[in-house]
C-alpha cells in the first residue's frame, strides 16, 4: 500500500527555500544553531547592505502595499459601537500630552530671561518667577491627569477592538480544513495574529502605534520650535545643542545590523535536541503517568550509564542522561534567539559609546572656557547650559523612540495584512457545486464508493500513504478493511470524508466525482468516527450535545442519549455530574509559594482552606477511565424518533450509530476506524459490529481488503 516517491523539495513553488543554494543562502553557525538568510544580490554592494537598503526599501514597499489594509482596519474599528467617540476621545489625549512638554519648555526658557535681567539690572520679577513655577508644576500635574486619562481610554478601546476581532478570528480558524490547518507557516501566522490571551490585539498595536508616531512627530515638532526660539537668543546655544545631538546621532549610525526579512534556523545537535526533549518529557503533565510507571524518570535521571554500567566512568549509577548533555554542550544550551542577542550585540565593539563620550563631555568644556572668557555671565551660561543638556537629552530619545517606532511600523502594518489575509485564506480543499444526494429516498439504501488508481502523499510527507489503490464497494454492502499498522486504512476514510483530496486517481460517490458534491452535503450523508476521536475542553453536557448541534441545548435528548449510552450513570456519579468538563480549558491560578513547603517563617505553605473556600479542585483531572471517556464521545447524538426502539438495548451507542437511527434517515454511509478501541468487552458486543442493525438502518459499510491484509471479515447484507 504504501509507496517510495521521488524526494520533494521542502515546500514548493516560489519563495521555496533551499538551505543548499549558497548564492541566495547565507548560513552562520550560532551555537549550536544554523542561521540560513537570503541574501539580495541586486543589492549587496558594501554601502547599500551597510545602510541595509534592500530591507528598508522592502519595508517601504510593504507598508505601500499594507495602506488599503489599514483602510479596512479603519473601517472595521468604526463599525464598532462607541469605538470611534473612545478613539476620538484618545487621540484628543495624545495631542495634548504631546505639547505639554513644549509648554514645559517655554516656560522653562522663560527662567533663561529672569536670569538674564537679575544679571544686567540686579533685580527679580518675582510675578512671572511665580507665574512660571505655576506653569512648570500645572504641566507636571496635567501630564499625570492626562495619562490616567489615556490609560483610561486606551484599555475600553483595547478591549472593544480586541472583542470585535476575536469574533473574526474565531469563525476564520473554525471554517479552516485540515490540510490547511495542519500547514505549519498557516499555524505560525494563527498564533501571530490568533492570541486570545495577550493583553493587547495586533490591532489595537497598530492603532496605537500609529497615533504614538504622530504624536511623537507633534511632540519633536512643538519641541524642536521652542528649542530653536530660546537657543537663537542664547550664546553658544547652537553650538551647545549640537554638540549633545551629535552624540544621538553617532549612536543612530552604529546601529546592530537588522536581521533580513526572510530567514530560518535550525538545530542538528543532537545533545541539545535530546537535552530539550528530556526538559519537556519531565515537565509534562501527560507524560507523568508513564514516566512513574514505568520507570522512566531512573533512566532520565541515571542515564545510559546505569543500564550499561560497565561504561560508567563514575559510579553504577553514573551521571544523569541531562546533565551528560548539559556538561557536553556547555555554554550551548540557550534557545535561539538568546544566542543570537549575545553574539550580534553583546560581542559588539561599542564604537557608538566610545565615539560619544568625548562628545558628552564637551558641552561642560564649552560651558567653563566661556566662563573664564566672560566671568559675569556665569549664572546665565549656567541655566541656559542646564537647559540645554535637559532639553536636547529628552529630545535625543524622543527622536531615537520616533526613529525606532518608524523601523517597526513595516512590521506592525504587516501584521494587519496577515490577519486579514488569514480571514481570507482559502480551505486547501475546494467546495463542490452539485447537491448530493439528488435522491434523498436513495440513502435508505446506501452509498456506492469507488476508488480508481487512487494516489495520495500526506503534505509533507514523501512517502505515499496508498498508492495506486482501486476498489469499488456496491450500495448496502459491510466491509471491513483489514492491514497491518501504517497500511492506509485510516488515510482510505479520510479521503471518502474528503478531508484530504487524493494526489491522483479518482473517488466516485455514488458514481459521481467526489469533488463536484457540495461537501457540506457529502458529510451530511456519511459519518465517520475516528480512530483518535478527541473530547471538546467543554462540559459533558456540550460534548455530548454537539453530537448533534442543531439539538445541542436540548437537556432531555442528551441525558436520554446518555442513558442509551449507558453514560449517564457515571455521569450522574460525578460531584458537576453533566456540567463536568473532561478537560478543564480554564487553570485555577494559585501565588507563587509551592504547597507543602515551608516559609523562611517556618509556616506552611497550604492551599486547603482557600481550595475549600473557592471550591477548587486539587487535580484537574475529570476522574473518567480511558473507557468511560470514550462513551462520552461514542454516546451524543440521541435520535429524537427512534430512541425507543434502542431503548431496551442498553449496550452503548455511537454518535454515528445513533445519528443512522433517525428515521429521516439522514445517513447513507458509516465509517468506524477501530471504534471499540478501549470499549469494555459488554460495550464492545454492542458497539462494535452491529450488523443487523447496519442493515435495518440502511446504512452502507463496505468490504475492501488491502494487499498487505491478514485477512478480512466480509459480509453482505
Ligand atoms: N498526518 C500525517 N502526516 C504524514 N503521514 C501520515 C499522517 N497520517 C498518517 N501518515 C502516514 O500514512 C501512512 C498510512 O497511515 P494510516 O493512518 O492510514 O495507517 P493505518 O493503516 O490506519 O494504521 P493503523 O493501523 O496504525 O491505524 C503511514 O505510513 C503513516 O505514517
Amino acid at each position: 500500500m504504501r509507496g517510495r516517491g521521488r524526494r520533494r523539495a521542502i515546500g514548493k513553488g516560489k519563495g521555496a527555500f533551499d538551505p543548499q543554494d549558497e548564492m541566495k543562502v547565507k548560513s552562520t553557525r550560532i551555537g549550536v544553531w544554523d542561521l540560513y538568510e537570503e541574501k539580495q544580490p541586486e543589492l549587496n554592494t558594501p554601502w547599500t547592505s551597510r545602510l541595509n537598503l534592500g530591507t528598508t526599501l522592502e519595508q517601504l514597499f510593504e507598508v505601500v502595499n499594507c495602506l488599503p489594509y489599514v483602510w479596512r482596519m479603519l473601517k472595521d474599528i468604526g463599525s464598532i459601537r462607541s469605538c470611534w467617540a473612545y478613539l476620538a476621545l484618545y487621540i484628543s489625549l495624545e495631542i495634548v500630552s504631546s505639547l505639554v512638554p513644549a509648554l514645559s519648555l517655554w516656560y522653562s526658557s522663560q527662567l533663561l530671561t529672569i536670569v538674564q535681567t537679575a544679571v544686567e539690572q540686579r533685580k527679580v520679577d518675582k510675578d512671572l518667577l511665580l507665574r512660571i513655577a505655576m506653569g512648570r508644576v500645572l504641566c507636571s500635574m496635567v501630564t499625570i491627569i492626562l495619562d490616567w486619562g489615556k490609560g483610561k481610554t486606551s484599555r475600553p478601546l483595547n478591549l472593544r477592538i480586541k472583542r470585535h476581532y476575536s469574533g473574526y478570528m474565531f469563525q476564520t480558524m473554525a471554517r479552516l480544513d485540515l490540510p490547511t490547518f495542519e500547514d505549519s507557516s498557516i499555524q505560525r501566522q494563527l498564533e501571530e495574529v490568533f492570541t486570545p490571551d495577550s493583553r493587547n490585539s495586533v490591532v489595537w498595536n497598530v492603532v496605537s502605534l500609529a497615533i504614538r508616531l504622530s504624536t511623537t512627530t507633534l511632540r519633536v515638532a512643538s519641541q524642536l520650535s521652542v528649542l530653536v526660539a530660546v537657543l537663537r537668543n542664547q550664546r553658544d546655544g547652537p553650538l551647545l545643542a549640537v554638540l549633545s545631538f551629535s552624540q544621538t546621532l553617532i549612536t543612530w549610525g552604529t546601529k546592530a545590523p537588522y536581521m533580513p526579512l526572510v530567514w530560518a534556523a535550525t538545530t542538528k545537535d543532537e545533545d541539545y535536541i535530546k537535552m530539550e526533549g528530556l526538559k519537556r518529557t519531565i515537565g509534562t503533565m501527560a507524560h507523568r503517568k508513564e514516566i512513574v510507571a514505568g520507570g522512566l524518570w531512573k533512566y532520565m535521571h541515571s542515564g545510559w550509564f546505569a543500564l550499561f554500567p560497565e561504561k560508567s566512568c563514575t559510579s553504577s549509577s553514573g551521571p544523569s542522561e541531562f546533565l551528560r548533555c548539559l556538561n557536553k554542550l556547555g555554554s550551548n544550551t540557550s534557545p535561539f534567539f538568546t544566542v543570537y542577542n549575545t553574539v550580534v550585540h553583546g560581542d559588539r565593539f561599542p564604537v557608538s559609546r566610545l565615539l560619544g563620550a568625548p562628545l558628552k563631555e564637551l558641552p561642560q568644556i564649552v560651558f567653563t572656557l566661556r566662563a573664564v572668557q566672560y566671568p559675569s555671565s556665569i549664572p546665565l551660561s549656567l541655566a541656559s547650559l542646564n537647559l540645554i543638556t535637559q532639553t536636547t537629552s529628552s529630545f535625543a530619545h524622543l527622536l531615537t523612540s520616533l526613529f525606532d517606532q518608524t523601523t517597526s511600523v513595516a512590521d506592525s502594518l504587516s501584521s494587519i495584512r496577515r490577519l486579514y489575509d488569514i480571514m481570507e485564506l482559502p480551505n486547501r480543499i475546494t467546495d463542490g457545486s452539485a447537491s448530493f444526494p439528488e435522491d434523498q429516498q436513495a440513502l435508505r439504501s446506501g452509498i456506492s464508493v469507488e476508488f480508481h488508481n487512487v494516489s495520495f502523499r500526506y503534505p509533507e510527507s514523501e512517502a505515499y500513504a496508498i498508492h495506486n489503490l482501486s476498489f469499488k464497494i456496491e450500495k448496502g454492502q459491510l466491509c471491513v478493511i483489514v492491514g497491518r499498522n501504517g497500511s492506509g486504512k485510516s488515510t482510505i476514510l479520510k479521503l471518502i470524508a474528503r478531508l484530504y483530496d487524493p494526489e491522483e486517481g479518482q473517488i466516485l460517490v455514488d458514481g459521481r466525482d467526489i469533488r463536484t458534491l457540495k461537501l457540506e452535503d457529502l458529510r451530511r450523508a456519511t459519518a465517520v468516527l475516528f480512530q483518535d476521536y478527541t473530547h471538546f475542553p467543554l462540559s459533558i453536557r456540550d460534548n455530548i450535545g454537539y453530537g448533534d448541534p442543531e439539538h445541542a441545548l436540548d437537556e432531555d435528548r442528551i441525558e436520554r442519549a446518555a442513558q442509551l449510552g449507558g453514560a449517564d450513570e457515571f455521569i450522574r456519579k460525578l460531584p458537576d455530574s453533566y456540567d463536568s468538563y473532561l478537560e478543564r480549558p480554564v487553570q485555577d491560578l494559585y501565588s507563587n509559594l509551592p504547597e507543602g513547603t515551608k516559609t523562611v517563617f517556618g509556616r506552611s505553605v497550604d492551599f486547603r482552606g482557600l481550595r475549600r473556600a473557592g471550591d477548587m479542585k486539587s487535580s484537574e483531572s475529570s476522574g473518567l477511565s480511558g473507557g468511560q471517556m470514550q462513551r462520552i464521545a461514542l454516546y451524543v447524538r440521541p435520535a429524537s424518533s427512534s430512541l425507543e426502539k434502542v431503548e431496551n438495548n442498553a449496550t452503548p451507542r455511537s454518535r454515528m450509530f445513533m445519528r443512522t437511527l433517525d428515521e429521516e434517515k439522514n445517513v447513507g454511509l458509516l465509517l468506524f476506524d477501530e471504534p471499540s478501541a478501549s470499549l469494555d468487552p459488554t460495550a464492545e458486543h454492542g458497539a462494535s459490529f452491529p450488523f443487523s442493525l447496519f442493515v435495518c438502518s440502511g446504512i452502507i459499510p463496505f468490504k475492501i481488503c488491502l494487499n498487505d491484509c491478514d485477512g478480512y471479515v466480509d459480509k453482505k447484507r
